[in-house]
Formats: structure tokens, sequence, C-alpha cells
């Protein structure tokens, strides 16, 4: 196993098969597990001897997917949660206590960004925010307080890529941890661990499920920090996987590799064939707009991920009219399906940040996102170009 590239890991790795020799993982939908004495039951629950306790912190097909995606990774442990917010949580209730403080990229989710401001704030702990590609602000906002910095890159909208071992080296230098949201690359395109991270999260939501089915999130990194402090939460608090959702992401594993290629080059080729659209102002994707080392380095390796984002000439009823306009794309807001999305970010992802804020950071009211599925690139141009066209002939 140790020679197996990632694609092999993804597919074959981390699974015993019960006495059934079934091809395909088993699903044990089980809330608690049966001991055969009051002594063996006592041992499990204390942790005194290993295996199954009780579903909400032990459960086979969650550990399968759980080992599964700690090595894609390059962690020594993942812990599977009920959704990518809630994986976020319970890594920020682990690693930080009151009086801590968190230092955060400006460019998030926009319901990360109320759990941080409008939550964790009421525990005592305090969170600013930085530009995410402004290596100096990161540096000048580090305080004595500061344990950990977060940020997701490529970031959701704008898909604005950090330095990944920038970051690592600055939140070394101040004992604080870096924790990397990489639900829009997938260890496939990026591994922040092996770029000196601490820990990754995943919304399993996008793209390792990949077909929009189910929700789920994961945090991995240490034994320490997620092996035991993120698990404490998990069984204590209980935001856990469900073993059926653990399931469908083992299925998701299975083919990511090639999904995230194929994602990544229709987002190019959308992205490019966007940016000479004369309706379009402005076209995001990594390396696109700008050429920093890092960002090219990224998208020449493994490709620059299958979201983009543009603004189109004129307001925000522009923009609605070229997301109408659609016939089959999905106006919805998630990403990461073979069905490709269309999201209008300031109204739907991002409401909730304060509107000022929110135009701060670049979601302006024209501002549009796909997700870029695996269907017939030229019928996705073709349903945007209709709205698109339209614009020009106003
Ligand atoms: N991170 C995903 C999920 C979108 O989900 C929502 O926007 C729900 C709204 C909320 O959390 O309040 C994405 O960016 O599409």
């Amino acid at each position: 196993m140790e020679n197996w590239s990632l694609d092999t890991l993804a597919i074959r790795m981390g699974y015993e098969r019960t006495h059934e020799q079934e091809n395909s993982e088993a699903i044990f939908p089980t809330s608690s597990f049966v001991y055969r004495s009051a002594q063996e039951a006592a041992q499990r629950f204390s942790g005194e001897a290993p295996g199954n306790v009780y579903s909400r912190f032990t459960n086979p097909t969650v550990r399968t997917f759980e080992n599964k995606l700690a090595v894609l990774e390059g962690g020594e442990a993942c812990v599977a949660t009920a959704s990518g917010m809630s994986a976020i949580l319970a890594c920020c209730m682990g690693l930080l206590k009151a009086g801590d403080h968190l230092l955060s990229s400006s460019s998030i989710f926009g319901t990360t960004k109320v759990l941080f401001t409008k939550y964790l704030a009421n525990f005592g702990i305090e969170v600013s925010f930085v530009a995410q590609t402004d290596q100096q602000a990161w540096s000048a906002a580090i305080q004595p307080n500061t344990k950990m910095l977060f940020l997701e890159t490529p970031s959701n909208p704008l898909t604005e890529v950090a330095d990944i071992g920038f970051l690592a080296g600055l939140a070394k230098q101040h004992q604080a941890l870096l924790v990397v949201d990489n639900c829009f690359c997938t260890p496939i395109l990026q591994r922040p661990i092996a770029l000196g991270a601490d820990i990754v999260i995943h919304s399993a939501t996008k793209f390792l499920d990949g077909q929009g089915r189910c929700l789920g999130g994961a945090v991995v990194g240490s034994h320490e920090a997620v092996g035991e402090a993120v698990r404490g939460v998990i069984r204590t608090a209980g935001p856990s996987m469900s073993p059926f959702n653990a399931w469908v992401f083992l299925k998701g594993l299975e083919t990511l590799s090639l999904r995230m290629k194929a994602h990544s080059a229709a987002a190019q080729s959308l992205a490019e064939w966007l940016s000479e659209h004369p309706a379009v102002e402005q076209v995001f994707y990594p390396g696109l707009t700008s050429h920093p080392q890092h960002e090219l380095a990224m998208r020449q390796q493994s490709g620059g991920g299958g979201l983009l984002s543009f603004r189109v000439k004129g307001d925000q009823a522009a923009a609605w009219s070229v997301i109408d306009a659609t016939q089959f794309l999905s106006i919805t807001a998630n990403l990461g399906d073979v069905k490709t999305s269309i999201t209008h970010p300031a109204t739907t992802t991002h409401c909730r940040v304060e509107p000022a804020q929110r135009i701060a950071t670049g979601i302006t009211d024209n501002l549009v996102r796909i997700s870029v599925g695996l269907e017939d690139l030229e019928d996705i141009k073709a349903d945007l170009s209709r709205g698109l066209d339209a614009l020009l002939a106003k």
C-alpha cells in the first residue's frame, strides 16, 4: 500500500471485508453495538479495549471513510461530521478556548463568517479577518493570543489562492495551528498538510460526494489535535456522520480523481470562454486573472478546480437575468456536483454577511458563481450564452 498512488488509494485502501466477502463496502446502520459481557462493555466505553461503542463516535462504515480520507490528505487522523459547518465548529470547539484569537481570511463562505462572528464570539473567542492573499496583513494581524489561522483556498466564490506554505510558516512561528478548508480542491488537486498546514477541513457534501446526495464533513490532522481533541467534541456533542452518508462518500472517493481532473479542465475552458464574452466584466479562476507563483504552480500541477465566478456588466438584475435564462443549469447553492450549478452569492451563500463587508470582500451584486459539472461543455456555454447575449441586446 505504501507505494500506491492517490488514485489507487482512493479506491482500494482501508477496507476489511466481512465474512460475506462483499466487493462493495458494507453499510452498518446500527446505533449501538452488543458486547459479550458487562466487563467488555466497560472496557470499550473507557477506551481500555478497542472496538465499536456507539455510532455517535464509532461506526465501521464511517471509520472506513475516515481512514481513507486521512490517508488521501496525508493526516494521522480524520473525524467525520454531519456537515462541513459542523466540521468547522468541532475543530474550533476542540482546539480553541475563551481568550484565544482566531485569525481568519475574510474570503470565506458566508455561513463560516457568521459562525465565527456571531457564535464563537459569544464563547469568548476573539476573531479578526484579513485579506486572503495579503501576506503582510496576515503577519501584522497576529496577536500574542492567536491560536488558529483559518482559510479556504481557493476561496468561495472568488477563487483567491493563498500561499499555504507561507501561512504554515507564519502559524508555526507563533505556535498557532493552520486550518485549511480544502473542499474546492480535494486532495486530488491540493494536499495542504504536505504544504505545512496542521488541519484540513472538508465539506464532503461537495466534490467528495460529487453527485449532490448527502451532507457531511470531515476534519483531518494529527492524532492529538483531531484524533483526540476534535473526536472528543464529536463524541460529546454529537454532530456525527451517518453510516449511509459515509457509504455514499466512499463511493464518491472512488471516482474523485477522474472527476476532479474533468471538472478542472471544463472550468478552465469555461473561464477562458467567459473572459472573452463582451457581457462579462471580470472572471475569477485560479491563475486566470493574476499570476503569483504559488497560484500558477497549483494550477499547472493539477488544475484549478471546478469552481469559477464572474461579474456581468450591469447590476443584480443583470446577474439574475443570466441565471434565470439558463434552461438546464441548476439554480442552487451547492457545488461540486456532476450537474453544473449556478448561484448568485450575494443573495444566497453570503446573504447573512453584512452588505458593506460583503461588497468589501468582492461579493458584489453582479457576481455569478458557477460550479462546472460534467455535462458537455458546449451545452453549458449555450445555456449561459442565452442570458449573456441578451444583456448585449439591451
Ligand atoms: N458552502 C456551500 C453551501 C451553501 O449553503 C448555503 O448557502 C446555505 C445557507 C446557509 O448556510 O445559511 C456553497 O457555498 O454553495
